[in-house]
């Protein structure tokens, strides 16, 4: 009897797992198989053209290999600078863009099922980022960043109703007003560093060389964390080491898909060990903060961005009409968005404003003077913060960087109803649509005949003057989802300029290899060497 019960408990539960195993493999090959070739198969008899799809239903391996066959053909340009930089950054897209015209489908990724490539068209992030007031494009509902920015996080999160409620309680910290107060922060965290690297210079003599990348690193950490989390950037090092280390890692994953993700492979378990780490200092500093709150030693939680998302969290579980209740994972959800979307972006954008500064000496004596004209030689420190919008050239050089090197080089939407349509032609839902800042700042329609030209002066009478599409310009994105701290990103971006502008005059180190890299954001791959003076 035992015996048959025993026999019955094996059998059964052999039966269950070889039910799921079979769920799982159907679910995988309907992810990523069928639904590619299905979005695929419509797109196609619509009209569009696109590499050819491999037996798996994917262009991976062509994007492969034309990425590799650019990094063996292009030569490394060294101590100068070449803004001529698609196919060097985004090789693929703009090799099938060169083949198939200005829209095309593939899928290059293993997130994507289909993708519609329309990176140089202004109307098509206005139908798409703007007017998508009809709810036909969101986000998309399987994003390869997960691990990185967290689903229930301010970037990724899909849900109307919960992205206006955090975009909501977030937006005050970043008002006019409060940016001033993140300017102090900023003072108190440049100043000593920049102390520091003119004491360097000091030691090892005019133009002593420094890799600025990792310097700027530490400030605009610094700075995230004291004006974000109240910590410092020691405290959360172990978080912003762990973000940076997943930001590789999903780069070289290619963006898996949720199923994907699942399997025990190596790359997987890494991912899954480094999004722990992280986790567990974002837990930390939280805890931290409700124990002082707790402890007595503060009245509240503080009205910082961690301050903010943790009493609107508690408000909401209070309040007994919210069935659902905001759980600390997605608090920590909440604090990972930021740790990566306020960090990367700013740091690169400061890199590639001091290597476009040095590569153009004539416009670094410009904006010097500008700033000396402004500030005056004493108390600039004092002032700098307060009269940032005074400095118009270093708005034009700053505005012209950030159009040839956007921070953010794409952004993916995705049809999320049935029934949308891009200028006038349907489109199936699921589709992913993919919009390249990159490509519609050098669009040439747009820009005029020198799109590919570094030229500041494009900006003087303001972004609207610059190009003849008012949606031709988003390094900051646009519509509802533009980025909610572009007034903060800019100040830090023009602030630490400035100061750094005040100390040193500077030049590009021959070591220095101009190679952007698409890593989630533009970044220079293999650092900023300059070469520093102090004044
Ligand atoms: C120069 C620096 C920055 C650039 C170029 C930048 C760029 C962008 C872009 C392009 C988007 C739109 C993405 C999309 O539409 O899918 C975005 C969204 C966002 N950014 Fe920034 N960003 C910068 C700095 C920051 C900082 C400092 C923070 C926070 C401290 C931040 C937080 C966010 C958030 C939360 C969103 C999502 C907004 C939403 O979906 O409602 N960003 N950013």
């Amino acid at each position: 009897m035992a015996a048959g019960v025993s026999s019955l408990v094996f059998w059964t539960l052999s039966a269950a797992i070889f039910l799921n195993l079979v769920a799982y493999l159907v679910a995988l090959l309907r992810v990523t198989m069928w639904n590619p070739y299905k979005l695929h198969r419509i797109m196609r008899q619509r009209g569009y053209g696109g590499p050819p799809l491999s037996w798996t239903m994917h262009n991976r391996d062509e994007a492969a290999e034309i990425f590799l066959h650019s990094r063996t053909v292009l030569k490394p340009i060294f101590g100068t600078v070449d803004h001529n930089i698609r196919h060097r950054v985004l090789p693929h897209y703009f090799e099938w863009s060169r083949r198939y015209g200005r829209r095309f489908v593939c899928s290059p990724r293993k997130a994507s099922q289909c993708m519609l490539w329309a990176g140089t068209e202004a109307e098509v992030i206005r139908e798409v980022l703007v007017n998508s007031k009809t709810g036909f494009f969101g986000k998309s509902q399987t994003s390869s960043s997960d691990a990185l920015l967290g689903r229930g996080g301010l970037v990724l999160v899909t849900d109307f109703h919960e992205w206006s409620r955090q975009r909501r309680v977030v937006r005050p910290i970043f008002y006019a007003g409060k940016v001033k107060e993140t300017g102090s922060i900023m003072m108190e965290v440049a100043k000593p560093w920049l102390a520091g690297l003119a004491k360097k210079v000091e030691e090892n003599g005019a133009w002593t060389e420094v890799e600025m990348v990792q310097e700027i690193g530490m400030v605009t950490k610094d700075i995230l964390s004291r004006a974000a989390f109240g910590s410092d950037y020691l405290q959360g090092r172990k978080g912003f080491d762990g973000q940076q280390k997943l930001k590789v890692l999903e780069f070289a994953h290619g963006g898996a898909n949720a199923l994907l993700r699942r399997l025990p492979t190596k790359i997987n378990k890494e991912i899954r060990k480094t999004r722990e780490l992280v986790t567990k200092t974002l837990t930390e500093i939280i805890q931290e903060r409700r124990r002082s709150v707790e402890s007595g030693q503060r009245t509240s939680y503080g009205d910082d961005l961690l301050g903010v998302i943790l009493t609107d969290g508690e408000a909401h579980n209070a309040n007994s009409k919210n069935t659902t209740k905001c759980t600390d994972e997605q608090l920590v959800d909440q604090c990972r968005t930021f740790f990566f979307a306020g960090h990367d972006t700013v740091q690169v954008s400061i890199a590639w404003t001091l290597v476009l500064l040095a590569h153009y000496p004539e416009w670094q004596d410009r904006i010097r003077q500008e700033v000396f004209d402004v500030l005056g030689h004493e108390d600039v420190e004092l002032h700098a913060g307060t009269k940032l919008h005074k400095f118009n050239l270093l708005h034009q050089f700053v505005y012209e960087t950030m159009r040839l090197y956007p921070p953010v080089p794409q952004i993916i939407r995705q049809v999320v109803k049935d029934g949308a349509t891009l200028l006038g032609e349907p489109v199936p839902k699921s589709l992913d649509i993919l919009i390249e800042p990159l490509s519609v700042h050098r669009n040439p329609e747009y820009w005029g005949a020198d799109a590919e030209e570094f030229k500041p002066e494009r900006f003087a009478k303001g972004i609207s003057h610059a190009c003849s599409h008012p949606y031709a310009y988003i390094p900051f994105g646009a519509g509802p989802r533009i980025c909610v701290a572009q007034n903060q990103a800019m100040a830090e971006v023009l602030l630490i300029t400035v100061l750094f502008l005040m100390k040193f005059r500077f030049k590009l180190s021959p070591s220095y290899k101009h190679s952007p890299i698409h890593c989630i954001v533009l970044e220079p791959s293999s650092g900023v060497q300059l070469l520093l003076q102090k004044l």
